[in-house]
């Protein structure tokens, strides 16, 4: 067991340390060469890595509009309705960030504004190298729509000789996709960041996926020009703290849920009580016999410590210190403590608050900072869809009186030509 209290700093920090990332120079390389080739070859060079990497022959990139049209004919009443509770949900939750412009009169005849822009052409990742994640359209793709953003791109692996999943055809019908297109990983990154024959270049990439992914997204936020991105979005975390009442089923479901989606996930468990520690693992390996991704889990598992602290307050500390992804809080006072944490990317509050809720349809999004970086990046949220811009009038009475300030400004800094510009003013206006 390992005991917080008992453990040095440095014990204490490699016991939260993320599983070992590769080796980063190598990743670098291998990555830069895909951007290379796609920049080079274009459609050809997205095609050959889907035969590569995806295993997948098909000669076609781009799924065509009435494929898109023609998916609700391919879903069950009970998947389609699933996806509509999950998009109206989403759009709710979003569409109260819609922004408005903000008009301050700062001082009398000074007025500034803080305007609002759509990015205009945005481009969605939605991970597919193990499972297809129609959520992750959802969660991207509302939010683009809701922007109003003109061009709207999606790209996600299609595996072997398979169709193209019609839960995510469905979802981009939704979100009002205006290009689809098979492809992933770190090729079809540089395809949305430089254009290709058949892939509109955007102005910014989202969407989280593997270490591939990832570096791709950092390069060509350095390389392509008028191209950003959103956040280093990697495998997925959650942290789950639990008090001596929780139940252990619904702590062990909590931590399965995640460890499944990746070997690379990490699931970590903080409670006060060692019985509770041991009820989970023992649930935990009940439970794991009927999943699906048992292997997977499994290995993510290995990643994944269980920490027993002194109370509730050394849990806050640990899950401060660590900033998880997701943070599930199962003790007696959950509502009370929300306060007392940060470094957190999205919470779940209470016993029967689990984190399938936000991945599918609570309406939060789940797209979330990993590896510790919820210490700086958000998740994600409809101003990531916008940049703003600011603009001012000043009336003549108005310039007359902020003079006081810019001109001996401009003075200490030695710039003439600034001071000019409102004195030549004042002078014509006799001020
Ligand atoms: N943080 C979040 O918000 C969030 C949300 C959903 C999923 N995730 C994470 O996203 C990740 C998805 O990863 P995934 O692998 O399933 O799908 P993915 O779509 O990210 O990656 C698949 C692609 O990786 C590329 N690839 C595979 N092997 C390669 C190789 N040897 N060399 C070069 N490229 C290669 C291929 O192009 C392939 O299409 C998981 O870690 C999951 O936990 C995170
Ligand atoms: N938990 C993932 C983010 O870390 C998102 C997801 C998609 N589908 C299921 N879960
Ligand atoms: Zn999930």
């Amino acid at each position: 067991m390992n005991v917080w209290s008992q453990l040095s700093a440095a014990q204490q920090k490699a016991l939260l340390a993320r599983p070992a990332q590769q080796d980063q120079s190598a990743l670098q390389a291998r990555v830069q060469t895909i951007i290379d080739t796609v920049k080079e070859n274009g459609d050809k060079a997205l095609l050959d890595f889907n035969q590569q990497f995806d295993n997948n022959q098909s000669e076609q990139l781009i799924v065509p509009q009435n494929e898109i049209d023609n998916s609700p004919a391919l879903l069950s009443t009970e998947l389609k309705t699933a996806i509509e509770i999950a998009f109206n949900n989403i759009t709710k939750f979003h569409q109260a960030q819609l922004p408005v412009t903000k008009t301050i009169e700062t001082q009398p005849g000074v007025c500034c504004e803080l305007r609002y822009q759509p990015i205009q052409a945005v481009g969605i990742y939605v991970p597919g190298g193990t499972a297809p994640l129609p959520s992750s359209v959802l969660m991207q793709g509302t939010l683009a729509k809701l922007s109003g953003a003109k061009t709207i791109v999606l790209a996600t692996p299609v595996k072997g000789d398979m169709a193209i999943n019609p839960a995510i055809l469905y979802a981009a019908k939704l979100c009002g996709v205006t290009t689809l297109i098979k492809s992933g990983g770190a090729g079809v990154i540089a395809a949305m960041a430089f254009g290709t024959d058949s892939v509109p270049k955007v102005n910014k990439i989202f969407g989280p996926g593997n270490s591939y992914v990832t570096m791709a997204k950092q390069l060509v936020a350095q390389q392509a020009t008028g191209v950003a991105i959103d956040m280093p979005a990697g495998p997925s975390e959650v942290l789950v703290i639990a008090d001596e009442g929780a139940n252990p089923t619904f702590v062990a479901a909590d931590l399965l849920s995640q460890a499944e989606h990746g070997e690379d996930s990490q699931v970590v468990l903080v409670s006060n009580c060692e019985t509770l520690i041991n009820e989970t693992k023992r649930e935990i390996d009940a439970q794991l016999s009927t999943l699906s991704r048992k292997a997977i889990a499994q290995k993510a598992l290995l990643n994944s410590p269980f920490i027993l602290v002194d109370s509730i307050e050394s849990a806050i500390k640990v899950s401060n210190q660590y900033g998880p992804e997701h943070l599930i809080v199962q003790t007696r006072n959950a509502a009370d403590i929300v306060d007392k944490f940060y470094n957190v990317g999205s919470m779940f509050v209470g016993d029967y608050t689990p984190e399938s809720a936000g991945d599918y349809a609570s309406g939060t999004n789940h797209v979330l900072p990993t590896y510790g970086y919820s210490q700086v990046y958000s998740a994600l949220n409809l101003m990531d869809f916008f940049r703003t811009y600011t603009v001012q009038t000043i009336s003549q009475s108005g310039l007359a009186q902020l003079a006081n300030s810019i001109l001996p400004l401009a003075e200490a800094e030695g710039l003439d030509a600034h001071a000019n510009a409102v004195s030549i003013r004042l002078q014509e206006a006799k001020l």
